[in-house]
């Protein structure tokens, strides 16, 4: 039975009659084909990525990437028939209660070869929201607070107009158990999400060197997918924090060239993070020099 993603934090979705993902108790993602090339390119892009004759991208790389198990023709979400959906891993169906970050990278969305209509309206979101000046933005997140109160999940409009100070705050949320409105973050678990021999700093690094490197595609208005869940942590499974990477609809080949534009903005990402990591080390520090006065 197919329904609609619950934790989808961002993008098209399959409410109020519209176009948009559906996932089933296998854990299976099924996102439809856009319309026009964007489809095309994205179903393209899985198939060039899971081809064992393509070996450009090494294996350490590829489990960055959710799992492909092609396309299905299914009924699609907006009541408008038939309509082929790429089968993707539900990244989330491992997960209990997910904290989930969406952070589309690059400091532009737009590339040369699309329409004019395409990057004016891009040009416009990426002026108005972080991405020119941080070179990414957060296009969506959740995060759980307690059994209680459920999760935080910011509405659209509100995740767009986030300044820099804000995703400083909810880079810090994201990692707290004291995430509601008000209260000052505790980020009581940014060391294990964020640091550790595998935690999401070491994966954004090694996603890094690749990108350091490689001038295979160039991923126009992709997103970093992280998420991890707060029981997974608590049992000490050891990779409990999750860095994909998700959206290729305007992935262009690389041509011989690094993509400086998501690469920029993957480093500013990851500035970010080891800020908020040395941030809580000082400050940790201090406390413990108070103490011993
Ligand atoms: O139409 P909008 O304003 O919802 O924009 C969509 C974007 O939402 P945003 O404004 O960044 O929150 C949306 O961004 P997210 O996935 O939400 O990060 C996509 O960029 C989407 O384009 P595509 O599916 O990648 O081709 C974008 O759709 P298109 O405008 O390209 O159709
Ligand atoms: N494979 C996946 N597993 C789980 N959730 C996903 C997966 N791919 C996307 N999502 C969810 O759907 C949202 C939108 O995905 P995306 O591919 O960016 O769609 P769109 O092209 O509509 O922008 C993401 O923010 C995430 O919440």
């Amino acid at each position: 039975m197919l329904k609609v993603p619950e934790h989808q934090v961002a993008g098209h979705q399959a409410i109020d009659g519209n176009l948009g993902p559906l996932i089933d108790d296998s854990g299976r993602f099924y996102k439809p084909l856009q319309d026009g090339e964007r489809g095309t390119k994205e179903l393209g892009f899985y198939h060039s990525l899971s081809s064992v004759s393509d070996t450009r991208v090494p294996d350490h790389i590829r489990r960055f990437f959710p799992g492909f198990y092609g396309s299905q023709v299914l009924e699609a979400s907006d009541g408008s028939g038939l309509r082929p959906h790429l089968v993707l891993q539900d990244l989330v169906s491992n997960h209990i209660n997910p904290c989930i970050l969406d952070v589309k990278m690059g400091s532009r969305t737009w590339y040369p070869e699309a329409s004019d209509d395409y990057i004016q309206r891009c040009l416009e979101k990426d002026r108005t929201t972080t991405t020119v000046s941080l070179g990414f933005r957060i296009s969506g997140l959740q995060i759980y607070e307690n059994k209680e109160s459920g999760f935080w999940k910011p509405a659209r409009k509100d995740v767009l107009s986030f300044t820099a100070d804000d995703v400083r705050l909810v880079l810090g949320k994201f990692v707290s158990s004291n995430s509601n409105a008000n209260a000052k973050p505790d980020c009581c678990f940014a060391h294990s999400v964020y640091g550790g021999p595998a935690g999401v700093l070491e994966q954004l690094l090694e996603l890094k060197t690749w990108f350091e490197d490689q001038t295979i595609y160039h991923f126009h208005s992709s997103s970093l997918l992280i998420l991890f869940d707060k029981e997974s942590l608590l049992k000490g499974r050891t990779r409990f924090a999750e860095v994909k990477l998700i959206d290729f609809a305007h992935v262009e080949e690389g041509k011989g060239v690094i993509d400086h534009n998501f690469l920029g903005g993957l480093c500013s990402f990851i500035n970010f993070i080891s800020q908020l990591l040395s941030d809580l080390k000082e400050s940790t520090m201090k406390k413990c020099l108070c103490n011993h006065k």
